[in-house]
């Protein structure tokens, strides 16, 4: 927690009804997509929903404003889309530190299909550019994605445990180049998914010209105290 985040119990419980949210409506989401009920319940659900929304949504912070639950100078970010738990959207992957690299296991639901009963190739993208970017946190680095490739060798199941790998093979000033992959858990050695990617620091004023207005909750800025610290908000 930041030091300006104030008393540390509502924040607590701020975090666990926010987890509780993000939990439910990805179970929404799934449930959305796979249900087989009639239209009168798919819209009185529909109904139920809008309800929900009204019921939070005027409270709303600004796109410059990190959310009160965050703090990325510890890499907390709760509603990313990848990793977040708040997230609907994030499976979420549970990224973690092995060997030279990071790995996380995913089994992903309808919600993620592409082809029939395969995970949609867009997806896999977006959960490699994510495996990368923390394979460079995990090495003391960090950038931005400059280039971002990707070989699909075969089709990603749904509803099936998959791992997810990344890590540095090399860098350089504020370039690293990244590798991943997607591989079924019970068949870890036959990849599906090869990711190559280039992260680059951005230079300095681009780092202040896109993060310059970045605040926390409380609306404070502190600039960065080191690389990884983009919106670092620790006061100096
Ligand atoms: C246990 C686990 C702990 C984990 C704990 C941490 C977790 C943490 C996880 C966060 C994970 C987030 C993962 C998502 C990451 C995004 O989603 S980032 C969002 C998507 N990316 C963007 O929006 C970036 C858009 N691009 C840009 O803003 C600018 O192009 C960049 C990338 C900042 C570079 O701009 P710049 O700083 O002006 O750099 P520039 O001087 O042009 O280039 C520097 C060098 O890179 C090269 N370069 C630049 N672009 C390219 C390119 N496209 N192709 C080839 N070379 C290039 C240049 O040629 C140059 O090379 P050298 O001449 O130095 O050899």
């Amino acid at each position: 927690m930041t030091e300006n985040d104030g008393d540390a119990a509502p924040l607590a419980e701020l975090m666990t009804a926010t987890t509780e949210l993000g939990a439910a409506l990805r179970e929404l989401i799934e449930v959305s997509v796979i249900t087989t009920a009639d239209a009168g319940e798919v819209a009185a659900a529909a109904d139920l929903v809008r309800a929900a929304t009204a019921r939070i949504g005027d409270a709303r912070r600004p796109v410059s404003q990190l959310p009160r639950l965050d703090d990325p100078s510890e890499g907390r970010r709760v509603f990313n889309p990848v990793t977040g738990i708040a997230n609907p959207m994030a499976p979420p992957l549970v990224v973690r530190a092995d060997g030279d690299g990071v790995v996380a296991e995913a089994t992903l639901g309808l919600a993620y299909e592409g082809p029939p009963s395969f995970v949609h190739g867009g997806m896999s993208a977006l959960f490699m550019d994510q495996m990368l970017g923390s394979a460079a946190g995990a090495a003391g680095l960090w950038g931005m994605t400059a280039h971002l490739e990707l070989d699909y060798r075969g089709p990603l199941p749904l509803q099936t445990p998959l791992v997810l790998r990344a890590r540095v093979e090399s860098h350089e000033g504020r370039k690293a180049h990244i590798s991943g992959t997607i591989a079924l858990a019970s068949a870890p050695e036959k990849i599906l998914v090869e990711a190559r990617g280039l992260f680059v620091m951005p230079r300095p004023e681009k780092q202040a010209a896109y993060f310059g207005a970045i605040t926390d909750a409380s609306g404070r800025h502190a600039p960065p105290r080191r690389p990884g610290d983009a919106t670092a908000l620790r006061p100096a």
